[in-house]
């Protein structure tokens, strides 16, 4: 079990007048892979500051979800808005540049690449100068290197990963892997961070590790985050508010406290038919 207490500070996301800012809403949405219905008509929001998570049992569709809000999947039905606008069909490197950000259930990097150039690679999308300058290594090219390699030293630092910034990410272990893709998707510097089971695989210390930088991340950067999570005291020790699938169903939204006591939620991961 994770002791921190983590809570972010809504207050932070907050207007003028006390409300807090909507930053990215999911209307009705509905995705079919042919016969297979993954997700059935499933509406929910994201709060900015906030951490959400997102819970269900195996194939309830929660992958799916996060793969629609990253323009991985189009939906056949509904609608996202994000940031107040309603998006149009979009692509994942899109939905990057519009600031969403994702690491994924199997760690999805550059494996003979070193830490420092893993990280950097996150840096792309915000590089403005081209290729021209890059090659020359002159001039803005130098200088916005400069500059980019700043920012990704100091997520080095904030993760705690200096000792491994040179080696090859292949062979480290894999909590340390997990953590290296965090710090490229930081790199990115997201308004919405999506974690797709930041702590899957990865043993108790692992954990707490993890738990603390998601926590840092969001109180520290402001930094809005989904994760996708199985650990319950996970959940319950990150996230603000929890939305739970299952068989594709959106079946109980609320804090974790809220949702552990649904009696659906609990005939859900019993199993109990419906
Ligand atoms: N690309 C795909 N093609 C066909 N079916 C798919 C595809 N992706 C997901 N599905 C199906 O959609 C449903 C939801 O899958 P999804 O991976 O979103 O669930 P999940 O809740 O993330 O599961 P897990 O916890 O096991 O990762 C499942 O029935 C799955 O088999």
């Amino acid at each position: 079990m994770i002791t921190q207490t983590g809570h972010s500070d809504l207050q932070t996301a907050e207007q003028p007048d006390g409300q807090a800012t909507e930053l990215l809403s999911v209307a009705n949405v509905s995705l079919s892979f042919g016969g297979v219905q993954a997700i059935t008509d499933i509406s929910f929001n994201i709060m900015k500051g906030e951490v959400r998570a997102i819970i269900g049992p195996n194939g309830a569709g929660k992958t799916s979800l996060l793969n629609v809000i990253n323009g991985f999947y189009h939906p056949q039905e509904g609608v996202i808005n994000f940031r107040g606008k309603q998006r149009r069909r979009m692509k994942p490197y899109q939905a990057a540049a519009s600031g969403i950000a994702r690491t994924f259930q199997n760690v999805a990097l550059f494996k003979g690449m070193s830490t420092l150039d893993n990280i950097m690679s996150g840096r792309s999308l915000k590089m403005h100068r081209g290729f021209f300058w890059q090659v020359l290594h002159v001039g803005p090219a130098r200088n916005e290197e400069i500059r980019h390699r700043k920012r990704v030293e100091e997520i080095i630092d904030f993760l705690e990963i200096a000792h491994i910034r040179k080696q090859p990410v292949g062979r480290l272990p894999y909590g340390l892997q997990k953590r290296v893709e965090l710090g490229r998707a930081m790199a990115m510097e997201p308004d919405l961070l999506l974690l797709d089971e930041p702590m899957a695989g990865m043993n108790l210390e692992e954990k707490e590790d993890m738990s603390r930088f998601i926590i840092d991340l969001n109180t520290e950067f402001g930094t809005t985050i989904a994760l996708i999570e199985h650990d319950m005291g996970v959940v319950m020790d990150l996230a603000d508010r929890v939305v739970v699938l299952d068989y594709g169903k959106k079946i109980a939204d609320g804090t974790p406290t809220e949702v552990q006591a649904s009696q659906e939620v609990i005939d859900a991961y019993l199993g109990v038919a419906h």
